[in-house]
């Protein structure tokens, strides 16, 4: 189906400090859509692309010139700079995909298309709040089972798909330092929504989502240069997303596509990364898991705003470094609207 391509109507975000060799294998899957490439570090170091891509690419500098004093709210040396890709872009969907994330196999030996199947994960409803048991009932084959709600069959719209890796999963630290050999070989055939109420740990090595229905809340947070913590930047925007989408009724499904992950990053490096994220966390879900928006917050932006007010309140009496990212998150907004004015009949507002 043409339409599911959505060669027009998708961008690919990629974060990078190296040459992209790696498009070459996504050749056949990638070579239409056009790539938003966020180099991140020196920015005065080239970064070659394969011929024959379609792309723009922005380093430090050109986030600087755009966003002015706001480029304070972008991190530096931490692939949480993908998020200026999604704000730059004007397609309707983003994919991110990291450089060291390969072509998978599927048990058949057949080439996995991750692409296509985020794109009909995002095209079909997601199912949050009632669990249908034979998982996606959008898929061929499958269908809503006996004693599902026929009130609930429409299904919510879907605004993120997430999918998973083979070879080397996306462990912390300290389980790749206790299982350094471990390697995901496990494909499992499903997609899953993730029902309503339920946080979950965000990967933003394969992720797609609908831009305009989430976009705002993928914000993914202060990190790495000057930080006191890093590899927490997709974690903290898929809670977000998550408390967000609950709240305007949105979906977020996980599982398929697979694709290859081939880089395991250093375990002791990762340990000092994320040592304070794993020690916050157990304060952090609590606060998501017991925040209720207010009625008025009717959009994302809202929501967003609203939610950095929490996190200022209840998150900065962890650390001062909430106090930073509550303000950074307000930047993001105010940066997301510059680059993206809102219409004034705003098509996600859900009160209308
Ligand atoms: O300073 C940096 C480091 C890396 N990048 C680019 O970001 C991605 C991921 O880098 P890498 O594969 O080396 O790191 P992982 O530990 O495997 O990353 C995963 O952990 C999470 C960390 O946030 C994240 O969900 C996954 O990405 C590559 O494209 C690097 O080139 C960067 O931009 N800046
Ligand atoms: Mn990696």
């Amino acid at each position: 189906m043409a339409s599911a391509a959505l060669k027009d109507e998708l961008d690919i975000v990629i974060p990078t400090i190296r040459n992209l060799d790696f498009l070459e294998m996504w050749r056949p899957f990638f070579e239409q859509y056009h790539l938003i490439i966020v180099q991140d570090g020196d920015p005065s170091k080239t970064i070659k692309v394969p011929d024959g891509f379609d792309y723009e690419l922005y380093n430090r500098n050109d986030i600087n010139k755009i966003l002015g004093p706001r480029s304070s709210c972008i991190s530096f040396k931490d692939s949480a700079c993908r998020c200026f890709g999604y704000m730059v872009s004007k397609k309707k969907y983003i994919y991110t995909i990291d450089d060291d994330c390969f072509v998978a196999k599927d048990p058949s030996g057949k080439d996995i298309n991750a692409l296509e199947q985020h794109i009909k994960n995002l095209l079909c409803p997601s199912t949050p709040n009632f669990f249908n048991t034979l998982y996606d009932p959008f898929r061929e084959g499958a269908d809503y089972v006996r004693g599902y709600p026929f009130s609930l069959r429409e299904g919510v719209p879907t605004a993120v798909s997430h999918g998973l890796w083979l070879n080397i999963p996306d462990y912390d630290a300290p389980t790749q330092l206790v299982k350094p050999l471990e390697r995901n070989t496990r494909y499992v055939d499903m997609v899953l929504t993730i029902p309503k109420g339920t946080l979950f740990p965000m990967c933003g090595m394969n992720l797609a989502f609908d831009r305009e229905l989430i976009g705002p809340a993928m914000y993914f947070g202060l990190m790495g240069d000057g930080q006191p913590i890093g590899r927490y930047d997709d974690m903290w925007a898929g809670w977000c997303c998550k408390v967000i989408c609950d709240h305007l009724g949105l979906g977020i499904k996980t599982g398929l596509p697979y694709i290859y992950h081939s880089k395991a990053s250093n375990p002791f490096v990762n340990l000092k990364k994320e040592y304070l994220g794993i020690f916050w966390q157990e304060e952090i879900i609590p606060f998501f898991q017991s925040h209720n928006f207010s009625k008025d917050c009717t959009t994302v932006q809202k929501c967003y705003v609203e939610l950095s007010k929490q996190v200022k309140e209840k998150l900065g009496k962890v650390d001062p470094y909430f106090l930073k990212l509550a303000d950074a998150m307000v930047t993001w907004i105010e940066a997301w609207d510059m680059l993206n004015p809102p219409n004034k009949d705003s098509a996600n507002d859900s009160s209308k």
